[in-house]
């Protein structure tokens, strides 16, 4: 009898799972919002006369209020202070306004002539919006991660992690398969205007999921038997930041991180160029980790839980994208089929590695650092999804344009693709460092999650 007292909402399979698919869709919109525009960058060059440099400003946007605002650091300190229910409308509200804002810049000012810092109006105003957007999905992020342990602790937390990165891929699939012809079918901006009406009914999902989240913190409240959560505390910052756990990750992160993002934005275009794939089908393509990952995060994901082995996982991934994109560099394998195999193993990469990194934080921190911990590796990731994506547009357009035609620039992608398999070599060498530390300090990353009964 008292059992049945003491049971909370998240001891129900059913209710968990459902709050897990509520808070999913949110992500799921943020996701296609953030992708949708990249298969647009050889369209965005030919109509709007963005170029490579425009695009890479662009999309480095997405992390410019992020890394130079500290926002996603003052996001994880409100998330910790503040809680779930009120960072996560916030994070939502930001997410659509931000959109809102890009759409008019695409939209009203794709004709100005103004210029704003050396950009088009049009460029500027979209990447102000883009940034805000940022922010806004950076913090709903860590916000959903933070929920997640909170509502899965104990039971299935790294499968519940992958499962709802899945989805949230097929935001990213549904956004690199569909831009392209509906673009073409429709007009330029109608992409990111169907992000925005999806934003907004990701808005009303976290809305929905905070009714669920109040419930149970009541209920958390009233059980006897739960034990009070520390509360955070300020100096948990330098608590976090002297463990060499938090930097192994965050580095990890940041350089796995960095050749998955960046590469996929410009993807689309190296499809096409390289490998002479039709434009309209590139995307799918380029979509195809995301689709992928939708069936494989999970999976990996409930290996973590039930067997563990997140170390070497995470070694396994790292390794799996030096050979994808030492191979996408190599000029003289230029074959559609080499380009399709090579995505679907960056897709398995890109399922590995989430699927054991997250959850291990959760293994690293206590509960209320958990918040602050995410947002400063979200941080330092950012730093990579800002600068990396200008420099590759940077190099293109110092060193890769192979020809012109029609006005739109053609680029070679053997540099940038030489400097991705940088990247993901250094983030290697980070994975057997972390793996070292693992025995060293007793993280426990290689055990399993679920607390056996
Ligand atoms: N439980 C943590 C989930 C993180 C998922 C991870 N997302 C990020 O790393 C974001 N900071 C950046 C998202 C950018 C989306 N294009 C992921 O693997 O998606």
């Amino acid at each position: 009898m008292s059992v049945e007292l003491n049971k909370k909402l998240n001891d129900s399979k059913f209710t968990r799972w459902m709050a897990l698919g509520v808070v999913a869709f949110t992500m799921m919109a943020a996701y296609f919002v953030n992708d949708v525009m990249a298969p647009l960058k050889t369209m965005l060059e030919g109509q709007l006369g963005w170029g490579s440099t425009d695009f890479g400003f662009y999309t480095g946007a997405y992390s410019f209020l992020n890394v130079f605002f500290l926002m996603l650091i003052w996001g994880g300190l409100i998330l910790d202070r503040f809680g779930i229910r009120f960072t996560g409308k916030l994070a939502a509200i930001l997410m659509v306004f931000g959109t809102a804002l890009q759409y008019y810049g695409i939209t009203e000012l794709a004709d100005s002539n103004s210029v704003y810092f050396g950009y088009k109006a049009g460029v500027f105003i979209s990447s102000v919006g883009y940034s805000i957007f940022g922010v806004g999905a950076e913090v709903a992020g860590i916000t959903v991660t933070k929920l997640i342990a909170k509502w899965f602790k104990g039971k299935e937390m790294a499968t519940a992690m992958g499962v709802q990165v899945a989805l949230a891929r097929i935001g990213s699939q549904a956004a690199y398969t569909l831009a392209i012809p509906v673009a073409k079918s429709f007009h330029l901006d109608t992409p990111v205007l169907i992000g925005l009406v999806l934003l907004v009914g990701g808005l009303i999902a976290f809305f929905a999921f905070s009714v669920l989240d109040k419930k149970l913190d009541k209920q958390i409240k009233d059980d006897k038997t739960s034990v009070d959560e520390e509360k955070f505390s300020i100096k948990d910052v330098g608590a976090i930041l002297s463990n060499p756990g938090f930097w192994l990750i965050a580095l990890l992160c940041v350089l796995f991180y960095s050749c998955v993002f960046p590469f996929q934005k410009f993807a689309t275009e190296l499809m096409v160029s390289k490998y002479g794939i039709d434009a309209d089908f590139a995307g799918s393509i380029v979509g195809l980790p995301a689709l992928g990952a939708l069936i494989l995060t999970p999976v990996f994901g409930s290996l973590v839980d039930s067997k563990g082995k997140a170390d070497n996982i995470m070694i396994i991934g790292a390794a799996m994208l030096i050979f994808v994109h030492l191979t996408y560099s190599i000029p003289s394998i230029n074959g559609w089929w080499v380009a399709t195999v090579l995505m679907i193993i960056l897709g398995i990469a890109f399922s590995l590695v989430p699927s054991a990194m997250w959850p291990s934080v959760a293994k690293i921190f206590p509960a209320h650092q958990l918040g602050t911990a995410y947002a400063l590796i979200f941080f330092i990731q950012n730093i990579g999804l800002w600068g990396v994506p200008n420099l590759i547009g940077w190099i293109q357009k110092e060193f890769c344009i192979s020809e012109t035609i029609n006005g739109v620039n053609q680029y070679d992608y053997t540099i940038p693709m030489l400097v991705f398999t940088g990247f993901a070599t250094l983030s290697l060498v980070i994975g057997l460092l972390l793996k070292v530390a693992n025995k060293k300090y007793g993280y426990g990353l290689e055990k399993a999650n679920i607390e056996k009964k």
